[in-house]
């Protein structure tokens, strides 16, 4: 039986010097690839079966000599390897090279050794040895004679490309189209919900940012389609791989634009077999809190800028013996007590005295308080007989003095605080004096508005400015026991899984969330059964080993500092393009978001389209130029097979028209379909999006694929085919930058085609 495992299994992979893959050769290079396909699927399910054995007896063998934490532990452990030998089963081998001593080595998703016999299948991806199979040329070899790439579905090997990079002559080299084939086939793939990983086809000058050292803050800026997010998850998987002792006990953040975003990319690292990272948006970034409402754009600015954090320091002292002047105490069963202002203030002072924050300085602000009644009793009735302590737990258990404690120095809810400051005129008004009166009616709410987005970080420096309330202790308790049965219930439904899996299916889809193998100490050393992203995902003191942001032009100066708290070190990658900014009108620059807060950082470019066709790109940058006179031509990866089409339509015909061109893009593209269109145009797409949900839930997958949303929400996402429904806009002149972007960042989105219908005059 064999013992090996993926984790082990790598490190024997990682000290190899070569791999033969010239034995018993079969006659054609895909012949050749299928055969070995076919091998390292065989020790896949080899181990697959052994892992969700050891599972099955774990999960029937309650405590039996464990106790509650290491069965989980154990359970959770084989439940990860048994979903990431699941996941790996996809696009398993894509590469191989031939060095110049005559070494042949495959390279994969993942290292892997025959169990048997100890012969190295594959190469993970992230080895060192792997690396020059994506940056190896013919000008710089590398040590490399050959390099082969091989495409295939989950069994069947589907192409094999070789390229000779040992020439005498470089017009030997075959053209270039045949040596881009595998990217090509890549490129070309009809889009799925989800977002592929690019590993078997990273170009170099992304190598570059995937293996970029982990310290520091890394910049990549990059226009649309050019494989940001691609490369910042690549990297992820990468820094988690090269960095595990570190990476996998600290966790990686990522954090995306919206939910739908992260939906879409949410695949990628468990496909890589990675799942130490917790993936949040702006508005889910502290833990409990979520963001669900919108504000004027000015609002979300104001609250973005650095500025916020003196008002709000000022907002929690307003709470801190509020009101000078007399107060009267009358204690149950004695003569009322008078509390003069001079008092009050003394007490103040000692509450704040040190750098304690709000919450946390309550018993100091208590026993100051009840030292003076002491004093104030001592003067009244002579001193006491009692000792002092008994006296203050009596004088601290008076309803009244308890009621005084409370309204002296409330304890604060970040939240509570957030609704206050921008629902009461007068705290409104004392935080920020002398504010024009179009931004002030911006940010003034009703009481019970929902948070923004741009009100998470303002919760966040809140909390730090109060401190933990010890009363929730009770609920984090409730919290980690129900984490518990989750895990415990994911397991169960891993197993489910790999019982109903139908035995031929062609794609087994990868799982949100798998456990990384060298969590299992973690969970043990932790001792609460949680791996290290799920106790990270629920603690907003969590300190990340690694930051990644996405969209990163949408980034607000508080938000910045939000992130920095969550990784002090800085170390972070920041992806984006500051043409794709429509917060505002104003003009983005990583300069001015980074340099007050980060004192280093580097930035990398980022120059070829791998998404839009150039003859789209070219359309899109006649509107970029509306903006940015000087935008360079852009770069495409690939000409593309069709014109974008432009259908003019009255103002009261656009929806019907975005929703007949959204019809005929389902009928001739196998793809996905993407409309991108005012809010106000959505009623139109309502019949055709319930036939594609109806097919959808009638179990024809092929037709959940239609996707209707504004270009905000389209930030991010691609489609095969795109309609983008224009709205009549104000003469040219009139219209706001942050809109001509956003219509930008729409015409970008789709891998083949694009159909604009617009209402007014010609955009481009
Ligand atoms: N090396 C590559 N091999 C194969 N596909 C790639 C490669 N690089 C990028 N892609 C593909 O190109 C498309 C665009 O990539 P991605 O979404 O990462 O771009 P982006 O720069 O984040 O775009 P945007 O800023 O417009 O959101 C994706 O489908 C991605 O998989």
């Amino acid at each position: 039986m064999p013992t090996g495992h993926p984790g082990r299994v790598e490190s024997t992979v990682r000290r190899t010097r070569g791999i033969d893959i010239s034995s018993s050769l079969p006659t054609t290079p895909v012949a050749e690839e299928q055969a070995a396909l076919d091998r390292i699927r065989d020790v896949v399910a080899e181990l697959l079966e052994q892992e969700t054995a050891y599972l099955r007896a774990t999960l029937g063998q309650p405590s039996e000599g464990l106790n509650l934490t290491e069965r989980d532990a154990l359970v959770a452990h084989h439940a990860q390897r048994v979903q990431g030998l699941q996941t790996a089963q996809y696009g398993l081998l894509f590469g191989g090279v031939e060095t110049d001593e005559g070494g042949r080595f495959r390279i994969g998703r993942l290292g892997l050794s025959d169990p048997d016999d100890g012969e190295r299948l594959l190469i993970d991806w992230r080895a060192p040895v792997a690396r020059a199979f994506y940056t190896a040329t013919p000008l710089h070899r590398e040590g490399l004679k050959a390099r082969r790439r091989i495409t295939s579905t989950d069994r069947t090997v589907t192409a094999v490309y070789d390229e000779p990079l040992l020439v005498d002559d470089l017009d030997d080299l075959g053209d270039a189209d045949s040596r881009d084939a595998a990217l090509m086939a890549a490129l070309d793939r009809p889009r799925s919900q989800h977002m592929s990983d690019i590993v078997g086809t990273i170009q170099r000058e992304q190598d570059a940012i995937i293996r970029g050292p982990l310290a520091g803050t890394l910049v990549v800026q990059g226009g649309p389609g050019t494989g940001k997010t691609a490369v910042a998850l690549q990297r992820a998987a990468y820094l988690l791989y090269e960095h595990r002792n570190r990476l996998s006990k600290s966790v990686v953040l990522i954090v995306g634009p919206n939910v739908r975003f992260l939906e879409y990319i949410s695949q990628v690292l468990p496909s890589l077999g990675e799942d130490s990272a917790v993936l949040v948006t702006p508005s889910t970034l502290v833990p409990g809190v979520t963001a669900t409402a919108t504000e004027a754009p000015l609002a979300a600015e104001f609250k973005g800028r650095l500025d916020i954090v003196a008002a709000l320091k000022q907002a929690v002292r307003a709470f801190e013996v509020p009101n000078e002047g007399t107060r009267m105490l009358r204690p149950a069963g004695l003569k009322p007590m008078t509390l003069d202002g001079r008092m009050l203030q003394r007490v103040r002072t000692r509450g704040r005295s040190g750098s304690t924050p709000h919450n946390a300085a309550r018993p100091k602000f208590e026993k100051a308080l009840l030292t003076e009644i002491l004093r104030l009793e001592d003067e009244e009735h002579g001193s006491s007989s009692m000792e002092d302590w008994e006296r203050r737990a009596d004088w601290a258990e008076d309803p009244a003095v308890q009621e005084l404690f409370d309204e002296l120095w409330p304890l604060l809810d970040p939240v509570d605080v957030v609704r206050g400051l921008f629902s009461d005129p007068a705290q409104f008004d004392a935080a920020f004096p002398r504010l024009e009166p179009v931004l002030r009616a911006a940010l003034l709410r009703p009481r019970e508005h929902g948070l923004t987005p741009a009100d998470i970080p303002l919760v966040d420096e809140l909390a730090e400015l109060l401190g933990e309330d010890p009363r929730p202790a009770a609920a984090a308790a409730a919290r980690a026991r129900s984490d518990r049965a989750t895990d415990l219930e994911y397991a169960q439904n891993v197993l489910d899984m790999v019982t109903d899996a139908d035995a031929d299916a062609d794609h087994v889809s990868a799982p949100v969330s798998i456990v990384s193998a060298s969590a299992l100490a973690d969970r043990q050393a932790a001792g609460d059964g949680r791996t290290p992203a799920e106790r990270a995902m629920s603690d907003r003191e969590w300190v990340y080993g690694h930051v990644i942001v996405d969209e990163a032009q949408e980034t607000s100066p508080m938000l910045l500092r939000a992130l920095i708290r969550r990784c002090p070190t800085r170390s972070m990658t920041l992806v984006g393009d500051a043409n794709q900014y429509t917060a505002t009108d104003a003009a983005f620059t990583w300069a001015g978001l980074l340099d007050p807060q980060v004192p280093r950082w580097s930035r990398t470019d980022l120059t070829v389209n791998y998404r839009t066709p150039g003859r789209i790109m070219r359309l899109a940058t006649g509107v970029l130029r509306r903006v940015d006179p000087g935008a360079p031509e852009p770069t495409s990866a690939r000409d593309g097979d069709h014109e974008p089409r432009v259908v003019r339509v009255d103002a009261a015909r656009l929806g019907e028209a975005a929703a007949r061109a959204a019809a005929e893009a389902l009928a001739e593209s196998e793809g996905t379909v993407g409309v991108i269109a005012p809010l106000g145009v959505h009623g139109a797409l309502r019949e055709l999006r319930a036939d594609e949900a109806a097919k959808a839930a009638a179990g024809d997958a092929a037709s959940d694929r239609l996707w209707v949303g504004t270009p905000d929400d389209a930030k991010g996402l691609e489609f095969d085919a795109v309609v983008v429904a224009v709205p009549p806009m104000p003469a040219h002149e009139a219209v706001s930058s942050a809109t001509w972007k956003r219509l930008y960042v729409a015409l970008t989105r789709p891998t083949k085609r694009l159909t604009v219908v617009q209402a007014g005059d010609a955009i481009g």
